[in-house]
């Protein structure tokens, strides 16, 4: 059965690649503080995530919401991700709560851990002799501001799972890039996300039964320091590309 998905942040790389995959499999209402500049699948929302009673109007009737909306931006200042990530997420988790929603995705983000990667192990993890792995199960370790309100974001869907018993996935998403791995640069093929598997698998974040998780959103990429095991165990993830198969 089609769900009905808000997808917040819609006009964003995320949430066009996403809607680029399965615009189609789903019923959208889609939330960006930008208002769309082409059509749109389903029912356009222009709202900043903070704004309480406009996203407790956009949370009426909707089965899951994938959040996105926020700073993505890795030196992003306090005085943006406080409102634009933190408490914009606290606004959505409340709100749908109370609208009775039953799963939340939220997009997380590689620099939650970011401090893992230091002077000792790079660059040497970003290769494929490397063993060192992330899986979702170590404690975070932000290396910025941006990666401590992503943290802050997975504790809140912590609170609100633990306390009202929605579900929750957390995707800690790596490097989106449209079309190839990126260029010259050995970190982010290790954690590309290309468009057709960030589609596949945010449904099946709308689609799995879950609890509480927090899975790492990459392809399957020779070259990965995060293990996609709980993804494709939790979710059903099913990744196809591979930026080791990518010639520059
Ligand atoms: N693109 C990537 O490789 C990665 C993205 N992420 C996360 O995924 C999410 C989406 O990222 P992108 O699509 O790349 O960013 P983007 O900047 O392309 O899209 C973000 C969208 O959210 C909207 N937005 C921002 N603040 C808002 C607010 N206060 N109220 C309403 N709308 C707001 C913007 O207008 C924009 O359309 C972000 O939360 C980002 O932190 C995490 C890891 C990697
Ligand atoms: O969280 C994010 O991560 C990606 C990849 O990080 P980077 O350090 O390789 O740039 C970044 O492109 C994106 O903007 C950000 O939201």
């Amino acid at each position: 059965m089609a769900q009905s998905v808000l997808l917040t942040g819609a006009m964003g790389g995320v949430g066009q690649a996403i809607l680029g995959g399965i615009a189609d499999d789903h019923e959208w209402r889609l939330l960006d503080r930008d208002p769309p500049t082409e059509e749109q699948p389903g029912e356009f929302v222009v709202a900043d995530i903070t704004d309480e009673e406009a996203v407790r109007e956009a949370m009426e009737g909707i089965d899951v919401v994938i959040h996105l909306a926020g700073d993505p931006r890795k030196t992003a200042a306090w005085e943006s991700v406080l409102p634009n990530n933190i408490d914009g997420t606290q606004t959505v988790y409340e709100a749908a709560v109370d609208a009775g929603v039953e799963k939340v995705a939220f997009a997380s983000s590689n620099h939650a851990v970011g401090g893992y990667e230091t002077d000792e192990r790079t660059p040497d993890m970003y290769r494929t002799n490397d063993e060192f792995c992330l899986d979702g199960t170590e404690l975070p370790r932000p290396g910025n501001l941006y990666g401590v309100s992503k943290v802050t974001g997975e504790a809140l869907g912590r609170y609100y799972h633990d306390e009202y018993g929605i579900s929750v996935v957390n995707v800690r998403i790596g490097n989106l890039t449209k079309g190839h791995p990126p260029i010259d640069y050995e970190r982010g093929q290790a954690m590309w996300l290309s468009y057709r598997d960030c589609a596949h698998l945010f449904d099946r974040c709308i689609r799995a039964d879950y609890d509480y998780e927090i899975v790492y959103g990459i392809s399957d990429n020779d070259r990965k320091y995060y293990s996609i095991e709980r993804a494709k165990d939790v979710l059903g993830y099913e990744p196809r590309d591979n930026s080791a198969e990518h010639e520059y």
